[in-house]
């Protein structure tokens, strides 16, 4: 393990994030008084879970790999049931304890399987992706999407620990690195705006995984999630500012069925986050339009079809921040200044999809 940064997420169970290069032996530890450990991990992570199975069983823990679809075609309750099927099979006590090997749709998976089997087991995640690290494998929730809507079942269920072996971003697929920086971005707009400096300062530096920059950017992205999530795990309040862009990104999930990266919808709902706010003179028409600039800079999508609004619309009427008939948006008042745009009417928010749409 070379020179490791450890985050702590306070709250009723605090944990630490772990973030550094080749930092798998921190697991066994983690999972200290299991007998058995299930890993699940999607095939592109094979290895890698066969790996950490592996040092599992030399540190005396069993290891059931289970092999689960990848991406969101594994995030469903078809899945998740069996993963429950075969910890059953397996015997698995609450003594015993889930790992999620991958990106974020399997963590949230993992996460799921732990928190219903039982009522609660031990879990952790080894986050694999970007988008993971910074954002999936912290803060405790962890769900599945339905026929309704994405991640509409779920529960709140932290982890023992959560593993940021950057040297995975290795494997990672360029196209998967940069959807996971739009999460960054979410993360500079609404609470550290030097996270937009660094990348606006050198973009290709903020997506090539071997160098520097990267990782100051998801220790970064992590620190404004962990001091978010210590003080409201539930989401009864302050956590919505982590849904910045998450109401139309979701709903394009949805309309995509599930096939477009988390990271590039939530980039096209965070452009249309800003001009929803400078439309009702909350934001500056210059931040606004540094959404725009700086996602494209990045290579990520600013835009969605213009015929799928009704579809868009319908969708949004789920999502969680929704009360009765009111939708509500979290909003930027200004640079890393979040506040939530309650009820707003269907023509505004139709007007600022004319922004994004084409
Ligand atoms: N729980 C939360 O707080 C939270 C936060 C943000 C996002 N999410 C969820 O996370 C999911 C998106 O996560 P994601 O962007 O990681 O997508 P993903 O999990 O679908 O992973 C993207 C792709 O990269 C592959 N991959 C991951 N790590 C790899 C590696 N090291 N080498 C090679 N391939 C690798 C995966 O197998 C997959 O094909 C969505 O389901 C989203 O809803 C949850
Ligand atoms: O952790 C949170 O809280 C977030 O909102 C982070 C989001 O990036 C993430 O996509 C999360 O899964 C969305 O939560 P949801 O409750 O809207 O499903
Ligand atoms: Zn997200």
């Amino acid at each position: 393990m070379d020179d490791l940064t450890r985050i702590p997420v306070g709250g009723d169970r605090p944990y630490d994030v772990l973030v550094g290069r080749e930092l798998l032996a921190a697991l066994p530890p983690l999972l200290d008084g299991a007998e058995r450990v299930a890993v699940l991990h999607a095939p592109p992570l094979k290895a890698q879970a066969d790996d950490l199975a592996e040092r599992l069983r030399l540190a005396g823990i069993r290891p059931l790999t289970v092999a689960v679809p990848d991406a969101e075609a594994g995030k469903n309750i078809e899945i998740a049931a069996n993963c429950w099927d075969q910890l059953g099979a397996a015997g698995f006590t609450r003594t015993d304890a889930v790992v999620g090997v991958g990106g974020g749709a399997v963590t949230d998976l993992a996460g799921f399987v732990a928190a219903c089997w039982l009522r609660g087991v031990r879990w952790v995640p080894v986050s694999t992706s970007l988008l993971g690290m910074v954002d999936a494998a912290v803060g405790g929730k962890t769900g599945i999407n339905t026929a309704a809507g994405k991640n509409l079942v779920g529960a709140f269920h932290p982890p023992a620990g959560v593993l940021c072996d950057l040297a995975m971003l290795d494997s990672l697929p360029p196209v998967d690195l940069v959807a996971g920086i739009a999460e960054v971005v979410k993360c500079g707009f609404i609470a550290d705006p030097v996270i937009l400096d660094l990348i606006e300062a050198d973009p290709a530096a903020a997506v090539d995984p071997t160098g520097p920059v990267v990782r100051e950017l998801v220790e970064r992205a992590i620190q404004v999630k962990a001091d978010v999530v210590s003080g409201d795990l539930r989401e009864a309040g302050q956590r919505e500012i982590l849904n910045y862009g998450h109401t139309l990104g979701h709903a394009i999930e949805k309309v995509e069925g599930y096939r477009w990266r988390h990271g590039h919808a939530i980039s096209v709902g965070l452009v249309y986050a800003a001009g929803l706010a400078r439309r009702v003179g909350r934001l500056d028409e210059a931040t606004a339009a540094r959404h725009r600039a700086l996602l494209t800079t990045l290579g990520l999508p600013t835009s969605y079809r213009a015929d799928a609004w009704p579809e868009l619309l319908a969708a949004m009427r789920v999502d969680k921040k929704a009360r009765g008939n009111r939708l509500r948006f979290v909003v930027l008042d200004g640079l890393a200044r979040t506040g939530v745009l309650d009820g707003p009417d269907d023509d505004l928010l139709r007007d600022a999809y004319a922004e994004v749409a084409q």
